[in-house]
């Protein structure tokens, strides 16, 4: 029996990860940020001083990547830095680093760590091309201008002094970037249930979240 998917795509600072987290932790289910898998292969480039526009080498590292790096790399502060988004935003256009992370994410949905009943994914392309049968997808959005107020207080909170404008001209680069590449652009699927939370606090978006599960997973719910 395939154990249930739930997939959440959505743009840069639209709230998935965090959606992510709290459905994870509500149904008892494995998570998989596959935005760190891109970010880990961006920063693995900066690191080594690798130009991030070289296809092969990216596609290289990607390849080279294993889940021991994955797991050092998802709890490497610097896997936050918006110069790392920037760089994943980038590398993530190149096929062959797409092909090379596709096993590793498909083989976290089919068989979550830890013996866990169901996997939550978050990322762009996970209803679309890595678990295009899940159960229940997720199109988390925001306005472009309220998901850079939210960079930028997130950034804030850092200690960081980021210029507005800045904050906000990263933001429509990235969305364009992930949403005009050739290969497994950012879109909803044609399934997804689309919820934008420009308006709502990320309670209210967990509840939407949790209404969807509950209509399209019903033999996982009630959950203890
Ligand atoms: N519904 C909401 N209302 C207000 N703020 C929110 C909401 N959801 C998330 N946030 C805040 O917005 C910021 C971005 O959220 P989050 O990191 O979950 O987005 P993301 O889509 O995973 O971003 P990225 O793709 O860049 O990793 C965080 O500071 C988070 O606390
Ligand atoms: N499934 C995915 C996930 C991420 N990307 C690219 O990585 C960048 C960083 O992702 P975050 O979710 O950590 O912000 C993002 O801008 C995408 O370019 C992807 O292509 N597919």
């Amino acid at each position: 029996m395939p154990r249930p998917v739930i997939a959440i795509d959505g743009p840069a600072a639209s709230g998935k990860g965090t959606l992510a987290r709290k459905v994870a932790a509500a149904m008892g289910y494995a998570l998989l940020d596959t935005g760190a898998l891109y970010r880990g292969v961006a920063l693995t480039m900066i690191r080594a001083g690798v130009d991030l526009g070289d296809a092969e080498a990216a596609t290289a590292t990607a390849r080279a990547l294993t889940a021991a790096d994955i797991d050092r790399l998802t709890h490497d502060p610097d896997l936050r830095l918006d110069t790392t988004a920037s760089g994943a935003s980038r590398v993530s256009a190149v096929p062959g680093v797409r092909q090379a992370l596709l096993d590793f994410q498909r083989d976290f949905a089919a068989n979550p760590p830890g013996g866990l009943p169901g996997a939550v994914l978050d990322g762009r392309d996970i209803g679309t091309v890595i678990c295009p049968n899940a159960p229940v997808k997720l199109f988390v959005t925001a306005s472009v201008t309220v998901r850079a107020q939210r960079r930028f207080a997130e950034l804030q909170g850092r200690g960081e002094n980021p210029d507005f404008a800045d904050v906000l001209a990263d933001m429509q680069a990235r969305d364009d970037r992930d949403t005009k590449r050739a290969v497994a652009p950012l879109v909803p699927a044609s399934d997804a249930v689309i919820i934008d939370n420009s308006d709502m606090t990320p309670q209210q978006v967990l509840d939407a979240a949790l209404d969807v599960v509950r209509g399209r997973i019903p033999r996982a719910w009630p959950h203890p």
